[in-house]
């Protein structure tokens, strides 16, 4: 039986997801109080500790089992000639990560992450924006599920990132049409499009603007689409709904977190941002979503880059909470 088979059902599982565990909250906090450091000195290592804790319910939390989730999808806007890339990249890049020749291969293996690679029907491009839909409610439902099934349940860390030639003109229509301004106010250079190529994303995306008239968030992301980018809100459902903590990556992964965050702004309690990404608008939607970046390296490569690095910040600061002495333990005196 599939967890949702309608728009309507993945949204209300959403709505009815639990909260963190407050208990492990407050172990973990008590914890951290009694750690040999001057209160407050780790920083928002500390917070991060207490974020993990209260989404594992483990006030001793561990990190043993991260897990990177890359979705790939084309899109029927790349005629519209809004990449520096042609979209056969989508499914020769796929190829790459299979063989362990992308950034991210080598960024899991760093952080001693699982990675696995789901490609969405990439020789059936989404239908162009600003022409018709981008994907039916049964083609979003089924790249909501393909990501919903992808997540392993014993993962105690998520980072969803993806491939797709074309998604920051998509991530643009989407952050527009939820959170409202122009095209212009949400395009960036993606890959490298030079000036030209920046006022035609523009277009684009008022055209499908224009086009689309409903603002509700599942129409929304069927309406401008992206197979892979519905693959990762689906993704990041479910580690909401089983209280896997979850790294945003850059702009593409944010805006598949925003159209969750539109259906119900609880739903994006278990995520922090990863990273500031390269990509003009990002600071601007991060905002929007009230994350504060762990990591701005100036990246702008997407396929879970970011997010993955900030896995060994993450790691780092769970480390320190649960592997530190107390100062009863190491005699030391309190101020
Ligand atoms: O994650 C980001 O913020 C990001 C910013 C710029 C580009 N990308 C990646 O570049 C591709 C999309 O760029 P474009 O120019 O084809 O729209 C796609 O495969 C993304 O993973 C990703
Ligand atoms: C080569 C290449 C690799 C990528 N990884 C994520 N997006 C990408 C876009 C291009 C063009």
């Amino acid at each position: 039986m599939p967890a949702f088979t309608s728009l309507a059902e993945f949204a209300a599982l959403l709505r009815n997801a639990p909260a963190a565990d407050a208990a492990a909250h407050q172990a973990a906090s008590d914890r951290n109080g009694q750690l040999t450091k001057p209160p407050g000195a780790l920083g928002r290592l500390e917070d991060l500790a207490l974020w993990v804790a209260s989404w594992q319910g483990n006030g001793r939390p561990a990190i043993s089992a991260p897990q990177v989730l890359i979705f790939a999808g084309n899109h029927g806007v790349c005629a519209q000639g809004v990449s520096a890339f042609p979209a056969e990249v989508t499914v020769q890049m796929v190829a790459n990560f299979q063989h362990g020749g992308a950034a991210i291969n080598q960024l899991s293996k760093a952080f001693g992450a699982t990675m696995a690679v789901h490609a969405l029907e990439l020789d059936r491009p989404t239908g162009d924006f600003t022409e018709t839909a981008a994907m039916t409610e049964a083609e979003t439902v089924a790249a909501l599920q393909t990501g919903w099934n992808a997540v392993d349940p014993k993962a105690d860390l998520l980072v969803v990132g993806e491939m797709g030639i074309g998604n920051t003109t998509v991530a643009a229509a989407l952050a527009a049409a939820l959170l409202g301004g122009t095209g212009a106010e949400w395009v960036g250079r993606g890959t490298g499009v030079d000036n030209a190529g920046l006022a035609r994303k523009a277009k684009v995306v008022d055209a499908g603007l224009a086009r689309h008239g409903s603002r509700d968030p599942m129409q929304v992301l069927a309406n401008l689409g992206g197979r892979e980018i519905a693959a990762m809100a689906g993704a990041m459902a479910r580690a909401r709904v089983a209280r896997i903590p979850l790294i945003l990556d850059g702009f593409i992964a944010c805006s598949a977190g925003l159209v969750l965050h539109a259906v119900t702004p609880a739903a994006l309690d278990h995520a922090v941002a990863g990273h500031l990404s390269a990509e003009g608008a990002h600071g601007r939607l991060l905002a929007a979503l009230g994350k504060e970046p762990l990591l701005s390296l100036g990246l702008r490569l997407g396929e879970g880059s970011g997010a993955a690095l900030a896995i060994g910040v993450v790691k780092a600061a769970v480390a320190c909470h649960s592997g530190m002495a107390t100062f009863a333990e190491a005699g030391v005196s309190e101020g």
